[in-house]
């Protein structure tokens, strides 16, 4: 008799919710069509666009992935089944934040800063699937679906990643592989997939909270992606101090740059600040299912600037970023994003509060930890 573990568990499809008719103030991002990739000339071409697009704010979509619709939506039905065990089994794996540890399933225990309000976002973040891994403890669900979830995992990194990963050299006029070394699928690092779920709160709940479920902030590693997610609740900031909604784009996933790619890039990549609302009217009482994926730089990768020749043009890179000469060891990637998740989540708050978020450093790098 096979043990359960063997078997693979029964999951129900999920049905995405459709979009909202509210009238909302959509931000006008670019699109980037990665089926030209391949093509003479095509990275360049996609490179310029995606240049250009990163001038107002560093989120775009990018199309025709070449990952099927079904297995997207294969994602999301297990995110969902995954979400509906009972607490006790989702526990059984729960994130170590005494470590900066976010592999694992985390649970909304927390309040919004000071009010009384608890924070609305469970999540189960899957590492990568390559040796290193391989002992890190899952869920016996997931590990029953790793068949399944495993070559989408590294599909996503090669058919998105890579390619992004090439794109941002070809800007920063770098050798091609330069940041795809620095975030190899097959080196350590704290990539993860992120199964995520909302739940809806009152009208009178979320008011004592400002209607933000997340408040704005910057991403701890160097990308994320976020695939179409029609219930709108995602706001990016302008350079004009305005908050935009994120509008879904069918088949589409939104990219947005983060914190350590721009430590690599000495601030030319920006880190876009973006934060979580309650939806509009149509869409207040359902739960948001999200499906993402969280690009971290290696494990050993030092967070120092790269000695492009852009960065060099645009004076930004200093003496010290040209010859190495730090006064201090420079930062690794686990370093960083390990403080930086231990900094955010292993307090009894979560980011909140009526002022802007306090600087938070690791040696010479720096972030607002969150922002009105
Ligand atoms: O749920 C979303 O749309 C974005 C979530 C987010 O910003 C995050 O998890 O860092
Ligand atoms: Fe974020």
């Amino acid at each position: 008799m096979p043990s359960l573990i063997n078997q693979t568990p029964a999951v129900a499809p999920y049905t995405a919710h459709p979009p909202t008719t509210a009238v909302l103030d959509w931000a006008p991002l670019a699109t980037i069509d990665l089926s030209k990739f391949d093509a003479p000339g095509g990275k360049q071409a996609l490179a310029k666009d995606l240049q250009e697009a990163m001038k107002r704010w560093s989120f775009w979509i990018v199309t025709n992935t070449g990952i099927p619709q079904e297995d997207v939506d294969r994602q999301l039905s297990i995110a969902n089944g995954f979400f509906q065990l009972p607490i006790e089994e989702k526990r059984k794996v729960s994130c170590d934040f005494s470590v900066g540890n976010y592999f694992g399933y985390r649970e909304p225990t927390r309040f919004i800063g000071d009010s009384d309000v608890k924070e609305n976002m469970e999540t189960l973040n899957i590492p990568k699937f390559i040796p290193e891994y391989a002992d890190v403890p899952q869920h016996d669900f997931t590990k029953a679906l790793h068949a399944e979830i495993g070559p989408f995992h590294k599909a996503l990194w090669d058919k998105v990643v890579r390619k992004l990963m090439v794109l941002f050299a070809i800007i920063l006029e770098l050798p091609e592989q330069y940041f795809v070394e620095r975030h190899a699928y097959d080196r350590a690092s704290e990539d993860h997939l992120r199964y995520l779920l909302y739940h809806p709160r009152s009208a009178e709940e979320d008011a004592k909270i400002g209607d933000q479920w997340s408040k704005g902030h910057t991403d701890n590693g160097s990308l994320t992606l976020l695939f179409s997610q029609n219930v709108a609740a995602l706001q990016i900031r302008t350079l004009d101090n305005e908050w935009k909604w994120v509008k879904p784009v069918d088949g589409g996933i939104t990219c947005n740059t983060a914190d350590t790619l721009s430590f690599l890039t000495k601030g030319y990549i920006k880190s876009t600040i973006h934060r979580v609302v309650r939806p509009p009217p149509d869409q207040s009482d359902l739960h948001r299912l999200g499906l993402l994926y969280f690009v971290r730089p290696g494990d050993d990768v030092d967070m120092v600037p790269a000695p492009s020749p852009v960065l060099r043009r645009e004076g930004l890179l200093s003496k010290e970023d040209e010859t190495g000469a730090s006064s201090t060891e420079p930062v690794k990637g686990l370093e960083w994003v390990r403080t930086r998740v231990k900094n955010i989540h292993n307090g009894k708050a979560f980011r909140g509060g009526d002022k802007d978020g306090v600087m938070f450093s690791v040696k010479n790098l720096q972030v607002q930890d969150y922002y009105q």
